[in-house]
Formats: structure tokens, sequence, C-alpha cells
């Protein structure tokens, strides 16, 4: 092995993390990740690469299992190590089985293991405590995987056709069913609620669009905004967390915030989420189905919805949307990945595919974005990049000719 690269790399992670410790800049911090992953891989046998990544299934299989026996809440509580017979009773469950699941966990960095088959946490144990986490975790791992594992085979019976049909995706595929994968969900309550604490965790430790996209400036800065007019509409909210976002940043910020979704979404998130403190209104709101109800509101915002839809399908969502939006003043703000052209981050590059498996989703490249809002008659005036590794904005108004 030529150790000079390797060398090079670990000089590069170290700049890196001088300046992220410097500046607090977490473009410096996932620069000095990603060159220290560069640095691991590097290091690393090609066989034992491959080995390592075919068995990658059975870690997400474990701390699912590890959740399933209560192991993380009672491993997160403590400052001592905690050992073998007490996170086996706490189920109770056979400590050979523990002691087999709890290897995997220290060896992936989940758990220590000061002694042995004595435990104590990590910061990644602390987190399978967190509901989202959970959520995170249970939604891929029941409701992902199955068809994850299914798209080799799904392809092969469409030779290959980039999907595009919301009612034959792998999920349809794996599961024989001729429903979208929104409305399969609904079916599911246990599903639906996973895949809601998904929805509200896969980002949390990410800045709220609220922190960095010039909010006054762009939406309430306008002598159109009043107390009485809608200012936000969130379509496809699912639990509402970025209009509660929206309303701690902002709380003097005039007009309504309204959170659309689908009625059992709505349903569910009513049990799940004081939406009453925060001053969110909710209405019922099929975007495939009707028109938008909410007439003339300065933004209509879009989370984590259009990449689930090929440009087909949301052409029908902007064109229902389009009549209750007021010329020159209703904007549309889609807060996405924005994907490079080059080199695109892991994280994207994973959701895309995941988006591909539930529901022919896509994520989308500038050009791409630019010309399906130009094919609906809409207008991009600006990308907006956040700092660091997260989704972007897409803000867009009503095209002068449209
Ligand atoms: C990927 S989730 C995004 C949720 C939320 N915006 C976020 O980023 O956390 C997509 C959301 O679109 C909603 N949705 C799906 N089909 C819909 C439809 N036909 N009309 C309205 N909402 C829909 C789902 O219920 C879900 O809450």
């Amino acid at each position: 092995m030529d150790i000079q690269p390797l060398q090079s790399l670990l000089a590069e992670a170290k700049t890196s993390l001088e300046a992220y410790q410097l500046t607090q800049a977490d473009t410096f911090r996932i620069e000095a990740q990603e060159k220290a992953a560069q640095l691991a891989r590097a290091l690393e046998r090609p066989k034992d690469a491959i080995l390592k990544l075919s068995f990658s299934p059975v870690i997400l299989m474990a701390v699912m299992t590890a959740h399933d026996m209560d192991v993380f809440p009672v491993l997160a509580q403590a400052t001592l190590p905690v050992p073998l017979a007490e996170l086996a009773a706490a189920k109770p469950a056979d400590p050979l089985l523990v002691e087999r699941i709890m290897r995997v966990l220290v060896a992936n960095g989940f758990v220590e293991e000061p002694a042995p088959s004595e435990y104590l946490p990590t910061e990644l144990c602390k987190e399978m405590t967190q509901r989202t986490s959970i959520g995170v975790v249970g939604s891929l791992f029941h409701e992902f995987l199955p068809s994850v594992q299914k798209v080799p085979e799904y392809l092969q019976s469409t030779n290959y056709r980039n999907p595009d049909d919301p009612l034959f995706a792998p999920l349809q595929y794996t599961h024989n069913i001729k429903i979208d994968g929104f409305t399969w969900l609904c079916q599911n309550p246990e599903a639906l609620t996973r895949f809601n604490s998904f929805m509200e965790g896969q980002r949390a430790d990410r800045p709220h669009w609220g922190d960095w996209f010039p909010v006054h400036e762009q939406l309430l800065d306008h002598p159109d905004v009043t107390a009485e007019a809608p200012l936000l509409v969130d379509l496809g909210a699912g639990r509402g967390h970025d209009l509660i976002g929206f309303r701690k940043r902002f709380p003097d910020a005039p007009g309504k915030l309204v959170l659309e979704d689908l009625s059992s979404v709505i349903d569910e998130v009513r049990g799940a989420q004081d939406l009453e403190t925060a001053s969110i209104e909710t209405v019922a709101h099929d975007f495939f189905a009707e028109i938008q109800p909410v007439q003339g509101a300065r933004a209509y915002y879009f989370k984590n919805v259009l990449h689930d839809w090929s440009d087909e399908k949301a052409t029908i969502i902007f064109n229902h949307l389009k009549p209750a939006m007021k010329r020159g003043f209703s904007k549309v703000i889609m807060e996405e990945y924005i994907l490079p052209d080059q080199n695109a981050r892991s994280l994207p590059c994973m959701t895309d595919i995941a988006v591909m498996v539930f529901c022919s989703g896509l994520e989308r490249t500038r050009q791409r974005w630019s010309n399906l809002l130009t094919s609906v008659g809409l207008r991009v005036l600006k990308f907006w990049v956040c700092e660091g590794d997260g989704l972007g904005i897409v803000e867009a108004e009503l095209a002068e000719s449209s």
C-alpha cells in the first residue's frame, strides 16, 4: 500500500478540521468528515470493503432489534457500565442473543464495552432513544428495505426503464398493490406514524429554512402581507414541524399559517402535535384531486414533496396550485435537494433512490428544476443554497405569460 496518498488525505482532513475549529462553519466539518472517510476507505483492502458492504444490512437489523428489546433506553441512562444480564432483563430476552446483538452495536459505535459483556452508551445510543431517530430506523427498515431488495428484479422486469409511475414503483411491485405509497401508508397506521416521525427526524439537526433564507426581504417585507391574509401554506406538511419552526422564529409575522395534507395525515398530526399553541390552521387537501383552497397566500411552501413525484405528476400539482396564486405577489418556495451536476454527496443520492423505490420520485438538478417549472408556467426567481450539506430552496413565481 502506497502510504504517501494516505498521508496527504490525513493532512487535508487536519486542515479542514482546523478550519472548522476556527470558523465553526459546517462546510469545514463536512469536508473533514469526507477526507476522513476517504482515508478510511483507502486504508481498507477492497475485498474487505466489499464484504462489509454486503453485510451492512445486518447493522440496521441489529439496531432495530436492540430498539425492540429496549436496550437503548436502559443504556442511555447509565453512567456506570451496565451488565449484560440487566440489559437482557429489560424485555426479557435470552442473554446470549443480546450479547450477539450487542457485539454488532459495539463494533459500529452505538455502544462501548469497557469490560467483557458490560456496556456504556455513546451518542448514537442516546440518539436511538429519540422518537424521530427511532422513526428513521423503523420506517427505512420496515417500509423501505423490503422494496429496496426487490429493485434489481423490478428493473429487470421493466427493461430498465426509469420509474415514473407512482402506481408502479418498486413498492407496488414488492407488495403487489395498486395504490400509491402515501395511500398505502394511510391504510397502515403504524407505518404512517413511523414515516411521519422519519420525515420529522431525518433532517432535524439541520438548519431550519427560516435561519438562512432571507424571510423578511423575500416574504414579509411587502405591503400586501397583512394579518388577515394567508402568509404561508405548507403543502404536504406532514407533522407541521416546519410551520412550528417558522412560528418560533417569526412570532410576529402577520398572516395565517396553514398546514395542508391528506385528511388521514391531518388526523394523525392532530394527535401528535400541538398546532394550536403555534396558531396553525389545518386544511385537508389532496393536491392531485382539488384546486388549492387557500387563495392568494404570500408563499406556498413544499418541503420534500415534489421529489416524490415525476414531472408529469408535479405538473398536476402546480396546475392545481396556480389558480390560487396572486400574480406578482404569491411565491412558490420549494425546499429540496438541488443536485449538483457532478459529484453529488451520498445522502442526496440515497434519498433519490429512496423516493424512486417508494413513489417513482426523483431528486432534481438545477436544470431539471428549471425545465419543470418553466413547462408549467412558473419562473425560477432564484436557487438558494444553504451552507453545509442540507436542502436548498427553489424560489419561483407565476411567469409573465402564464
Ligand atoms: C415526503 S413527505 C414530506 C413531509 C414534510 N413536508 C417534510 O418535509 O417533513 C410528503 C408528504 O406529502 C403528503 N402527500 C402525499 N400525497 C399527497 C396528496 N395527494 N395531497 C396532499 N399531500 C400529499 C404526504 O402525506 C406527506 O406528508
